[in-house]
């Protein structure tokens, strides 16, 4: 049987990166207790890891990122297995956000319910064409409560409404339109699409990437009122290490390699 959870790891010349792989049994990628516990571990793991610049986030197949909660499971829970259901979920959305490093969702086939919610928790999404997004909750008798709170920050509470209320699905040129994703390329482009993004993300000097991602997730969880301070303290602090004088000095120097050129790999 397949395992739920393979996560494979590369040495590129800028840095590792990290590919974790969700594959329930069944076509579709469920998300069920096991899959959150062992998609949490995964995560654990990483977050220790000094040397990683990024990570992917993946189903397994082209039908599914994830076909949302594993219904089965759901329909036999009674009211505590449900509040696990929702911690666990609710759990593995942190666990991505305060990850050091950005984490990229692969998005192919459906995105549905909690796997868009997850899709959500990630700093950036990239879809193939063919793409289909969902939020199907509230047809099933229950209400979004989790990752899906990120949703307003993305697409606007009018269509975080649209999307909830309605359960409709969206296609992928919709997605983009909306800013549910960032990406959307032909399907036999999409890995190769996605090694640009993640050079792109390796181009910047580690250090500040992974400064930026926190900051980034403080300014969400913060009023727009409060969130000028943590940003003040975050770029004082970048000189207690050598990133940005050894950065800028390369740029000023005219060094043709410099990482920190505006440039781009496409
Ligand atoms: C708190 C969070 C809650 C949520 O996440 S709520 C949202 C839950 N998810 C859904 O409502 C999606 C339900 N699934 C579907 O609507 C359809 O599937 C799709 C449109 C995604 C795909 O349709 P197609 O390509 O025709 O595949 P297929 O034959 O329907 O499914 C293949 C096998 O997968 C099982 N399956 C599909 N989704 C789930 C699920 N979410 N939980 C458990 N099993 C699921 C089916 O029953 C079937 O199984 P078999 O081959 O044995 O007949």
């Amino acid at each position: 049987m397949t395992p739920a959870i393979v996560t494979r790891m590369r040495e590129r010349p800028e840095g590792r990166v990290a590919r974790i792989t969700l594959a329930q049994s069944g076509p579709l990628n469920v998300l069920g207790l096991g899959l959150m516990e062992d998609l949490a571990a995964a995560l654990r793991d990483l977050a220790g890891d000094e040397a990683l610049r990024a990570v992917v986030l993946a189903g397994e197949g082209a039908r599914a990122f994830i076909g949302g909660a594993d219904l089965a499971e759901l329909a036999e829970a009674d009211r505590a297995m449900a509040q696990d259901f929702a911690v666990r979920l609710q759990g593995v959305c942190q666990a991505i956000r305060t990850l050091p490093v950005p984490v990229i969702a692969r998005l192919q086939g459906w995105t549905i319910g909690a796997g868009l919610e997850l899709a959500c928790a990630c700093d950036l999404r990239i879809a193939a064409s063919g793409a289909l997004f969902a939020m199907p909750e509230l047809r099933m008798g229950l209400p979004c409560v989790t990752g899906a709170a990120l949703l307003p920050g993305l697409i606007g509470w009018g269509r975080t409404r649209r999307l909830l209320l309605t359960g409709e699905p969206i296609d992928a040129a919709t997605a983009l339109a909306w800013g549910l994703v960032e990406e959307v390329v032909e399907e036999a482009e999409l890995e190769r699409a996605l090694e640009r993004l993640v050079g792109e993300i390796l181009a910047g000097a580690p250090g500040a990437v992974r400064r930026q991602k926190a900051l980034m997730r403080q300014w969400e969880d913060l009023l727009p009122a409060e969130r000028a301070a943590p940003g003040l303290a975050a770029f004082a602090a970048c000189w207690d290490g050598p990133e940005p004088r050894q950065r800028l000095r390369a740029v000023l120097a005219g060094a043709q390699d410099a990482a920190a050129r505006v440039r781009t790999s496409r």
